[in-house]
């Protein structure tokens, strides 16, 4: 008979859940090197470009937990979030930013945009995000937001460390960092209560932990496929073409 995991109290499970961070991409080498100045400008470029595909399809992910979610009180509170990327009358939106953060270290508009940079590997990661949470309850699918506990961190670190070692970066670029750290703030109080107010069996809290843990696993992945390409200059395909050959999305 396997062991049954005894349920945990509600500080216990955050305390679990917050003991996460410890797999939280600010660990990974590629962004290491990015808040140590080691960074060369294309490894720098290549992360914007990339980056932009999660972008693209957070507040799809977010629309997807609004439509499985039919409680209106909690779907009035998620909505902020497809505000905060799409834009709304007083604000050009999250996606807008990240684009000024594009073009502040060099990349064009374009060539964002059309995807031509977005490496297979990270495609299929930020794919399975959106999946997920096509797929989930809502309250799971919220679950898996929850490295946003993490990120104002990793944003307060991108700018403290950026303009000191990347002075050819245009300072127009950092408005996106400065945005999230108030929203991710904001959207982690959201999505901490509704998991621990719905995990609460000790069997439904390691599910929780290991929904964590998948989204901990696409951050990570993400970058894993960002060192093949920019660091050891090894693409897909660079065994057989120096083109960027690979697919731009089937739009599923
Ligand atoms: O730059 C980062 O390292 C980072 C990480 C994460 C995250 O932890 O998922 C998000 C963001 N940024 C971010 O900007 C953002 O809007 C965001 C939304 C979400 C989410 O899961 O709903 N994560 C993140």
């Amino acid at each position: 008979m396997s062991a049954i995991a005894s349920a945990m109290g509600r500080a216990e499970f955050e305390q679990a859940l917050r003991a996460k961070g410890q797999y939280y991409h600010i660990h990974h080498p590629y962004h290491k090197a990015m808040y140590g100045g080691q960074c060369t400008p294309e490894q720098i470029r290549g992360w914007v470009a990339n980056r932009f595909y999660y972008q693209i399809n957070i507040p799809r992910k977010d629309a997807a937990i609004m439509a499985n979610c039919p409680e209106a009180s909690v779907r009035r509170l998620w909505l902020q979030r497809v505000l905060d990327h799409d834009g709304h009358t007083d604000d050009e939106g999250g996606i807008e930013a990240w684009l000024s953060l594009a073009e502040a270290v060099g990349l064009s508009r374009e060539e964002v945009i059309d995807q031509r940079h977005v490496l297979p590997g990270v495609r299929f990661a930020v794919d399975a995000y959106l999946n997920f949470a096509r797929r989930a309850t809502w309250q799971e699918a919220a679950c898996s937001s929850l490295t946003e506990l993490f990120a104002p961190e990793i944003h307060q670190s991108r700018l403290d460390s950026w303009p000191q070692h990347y002075p050819w970066i245009r300072t127009e670029g950092y408005s996106y960092f400065r945005k999230r750290l108030s929203e991710a703030r904001r959207d982690v109080e959201h999505g901490l209560s509704i998991t621990l107010d719905y995990f609460r069996t000790g069997e439904e809290q390691q599910r929780a932990l290991e929904i964590l843990q998948f989204k901990l696993d696409i951050l990570w992945t993400m970058l894993d496929a960002l060192t093949m390409a920019y660091v050891h200059h090894t693409p897909p395909y660079h065994t057989v073409t120096e083109n960027q050959v690979y697919h731009r999305g089937l739009g599923l």
